[in-house]
């Protein structure tokens, strides 16, 4: 199976905070939001293996800012790393505000998709090929973050973490 870019599953999703979208505050739910960026990242994650996908877990989501009533979303989905049947997408978030023309950050998410065969079983996908800085800078983190998430999940015992442990003891 030949690797893909990081670029290939590249994904912008926009949406305007609507009435319904928003708290008594007059800003956007976190739930709506959490659901968009949900969809944007199952995008992403669909470009990069052409099947059908589910989301395993988000990592921690915390809000900067929020974003008003009014204003629009900018989702912008990439995916970071790919690994046997799964794949971390990376989100980042801004508000805009199209009247006065300025842009501003919202949150960043980490949201870790699962490839299914047509039995609804994972299947591999393919690996991940960063080209830019930034992608792998995400790239060679996305190993730590896994390792994290599959130990809080109780599905990979601390002491098989190796990348982790390395960030804490010295070799
Ligand atoms: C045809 C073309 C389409 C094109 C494009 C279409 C676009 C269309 C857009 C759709 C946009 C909407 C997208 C919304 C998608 C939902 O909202 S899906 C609904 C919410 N999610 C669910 O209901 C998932 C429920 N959970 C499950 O089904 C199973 O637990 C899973 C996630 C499939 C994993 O199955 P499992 O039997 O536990 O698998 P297991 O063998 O232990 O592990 C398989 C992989 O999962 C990973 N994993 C398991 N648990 C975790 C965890 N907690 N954290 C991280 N990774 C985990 C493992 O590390 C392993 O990864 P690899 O090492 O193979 O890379």
């Amino acid at each position: 199976m030949d690797g893909k870019k990081a670029v290939e599953s590249f994904t912008v999703m926009n949406e305007l905070v609507l009435p319904n979208d928003t708290n008594t505050f007059g800003n956007l739910m976190g739930g709506r939001l959490m659901y968009w960026m949900d969809i944007a990242a199952g995008i992403a994650a669909g470009k990069h293996c052409n099947a059908p996908s589910m989301t395993a877990s988000v990592d921690n989501l915390s809000f900067k800012n929020p974003i008003k009533l009014g204003n629009v979303v900018h989702i912008e989905a990439k995916l970071s790393r790919a690994f046997n049947t799964s794949m971390e997408v990376h989100l980042r978030v801004w508000g805009e505000d199209n009247l006065h023309q300025y842009k501003y950050e919202s949150n960043e998410a980490y949201f870790t998709f699962v490839a299914l065969d047509p039995n609804g079983n994972p299947r591999k996908v393919p690996q991940l090929i960063p080209e830019t800085e930034e992608e792998k800078k995400l790239f060679d983190g996305a190993l730590r973050r896994r390792q994290l998430r599959l130990i809080l999940a109780g599905k990979m015992k601390p002491d098989d973490a190796s990348e982790l442990k390395a960030l804490f003891f010295a070799k």
